[in-house]
């Protein structure tokens, strides 16, 4: 089966990554390439300031790259990706899913919105049961479905495997990297030798999305997880891949071992994307770290490691890719299942 993809705001630092997780997909063929008016009618290799580690495919190089607006698309495109900064999309998005296409999209309008899916395919797949509902209040025949932010996606798979002993609270501390704020995010002056102890949105970001994406949905409504969420983000000088420090308070008093299992047999699921195992848990206290750790399964792995008790529960640290795991590589897995499971 092959599946005619699109890309909205394909030249960006996200966009290219979406170009280098398509090239040779097993199901998703790209057929449109979109960005601003500035870049429409060019090449894609002249449009896009290319940085990521590997060449531009070459039959992207030579696509015409189009408006980002729903009549200078293929019509019959089956599914659209977007990376559009999220002030355009929450504009275009719903104007391609009300024109019929099935909008996969990173951008972060609308994550909490109550009829639109908020999914980690291994976490929370049932909420794409959502789209029903979103159909029905907002008369479109496409579908708008969302990844959450990177921090966001990097601490709940983790925090969802410990929900089998009963999650209550959760304090977590990020080091984030400079790529999560994109190419000119911030200036080398700012954060070489230096942490930049605010993140504009972030904490609020990761304490209402890990609720949404931990919550229930009964066929009809989303209920948010019941747990306390508190965040404290900071800006350091790696690349690429959030660290995070959490601190969490749990019903049961499992014990390091117990937590260690949890995790790592914490159920993955069966896409062409999906990393095995889920999480990748370490012994060594000394990791994960960023440099060495961010290309666990491809990319898309999350990785644990530094499991203690404290007095109140348990704290340890995970890891996972930004720009794959936490951006371009989420759309494409939440892509997958949505074909998966017949929405597309
Ligand atoms: N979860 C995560 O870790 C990350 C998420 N993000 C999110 O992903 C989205 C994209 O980020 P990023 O790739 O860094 O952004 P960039 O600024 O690098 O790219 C933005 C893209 O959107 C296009 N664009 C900009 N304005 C418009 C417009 N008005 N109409 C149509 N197209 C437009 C640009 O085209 P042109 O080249 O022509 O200007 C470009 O293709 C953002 O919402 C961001 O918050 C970003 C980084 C990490
Ligand atoms: N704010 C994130 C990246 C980002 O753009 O997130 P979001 O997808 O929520 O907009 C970071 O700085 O690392």
């Amino acid at each position: 089966m092959t599946v005619r993809v699109g890309i909205l705001g394909a030249t960006g630092a996200v966009g290219q990554r979406f170009i280098q997780l398509l090239d040779d997909h097993p199901t998703f063929e790209l057929a449109a390439v979109t960005a601003s008016d500035e870049s429409a009618g060019k090449s894609y290799r002249e449009a896009a300031k290319w940085r990521v580690d590997t060449p531009i495919p070459d039959d992207v190089a030579e696509m015409e790259v189009r408006r980002t607006a729903v009549d200078d698309v293929p019509e019959d495109l089956d599914l659209v990706f977007s990376s559009l900064p999220s002030s355009a999309a929450a504009d275009v998005e719903p104007a391609f899913a009300e024109a019929g296409f099935v909008v996969s999209s990173n951008s972060s309008n609308d994550r909490m919105a109550p009829d639109v899916p908020l999914t980690i395919p291994e976490v929370n797949a049932d909420h794409l049961g959502l789209i029903e509902v979103q159909r029905d209040e907002r008369g479109w025949d496409g579908a708008l479905i969302k990844n959450p932010n990177c921090s966001t996606i990097t601490m709940t798979p983790t925090l969802a495997a410990l929900d089998a002993f009963g999650l209550e609270r959760v304090h977590v501390s990020t080091l984030q990297a400079v790529s999560g704020a994109g190419y000119s995010g911030v200036t080398s002056m700012e954060i070489i030798d230096n942490a930049i102890p605010h993140i504009g949105g972030e904490e609020e970001k990761m304490e209402s999305e890990s609720r949404k994406l931990l919550g229930s949905f009964d066929g009809a409504e989303l209920s948010l997880h019941d747990a306390d969420v508190s965040a404290s983000c900071n800006r350091i000088p790696t690349l690429d891949g959030h660290l995070e420090n959490v601190f969490a308070e749990l019903a049961e008093d499992p014990s390091v071992d117990d937590v260690a299992d949890a995790m790592r047999e914490f159920p993955g699921i069966d896409l062409p994307s999906a990393p095995d195992p889920l999480i990748h848990v370490f012994e060594e206290p000394t990791r994960p770290q960023p440099r060495l750790d961010r290309m666990h399964g491809d990319g898309m792995a999350i990785s644990a490691g530094g499991i203690q008790e404290t007095s109140t529960g348990i704290k340890y640290n995970c890891l996972a890719h930004n720009t794959i795991r936490g951006a371009a590589g989420a759309s494409v897995l939440n892509g997958e299942l949505l074909v998966e499971e017949g929405w597309v």
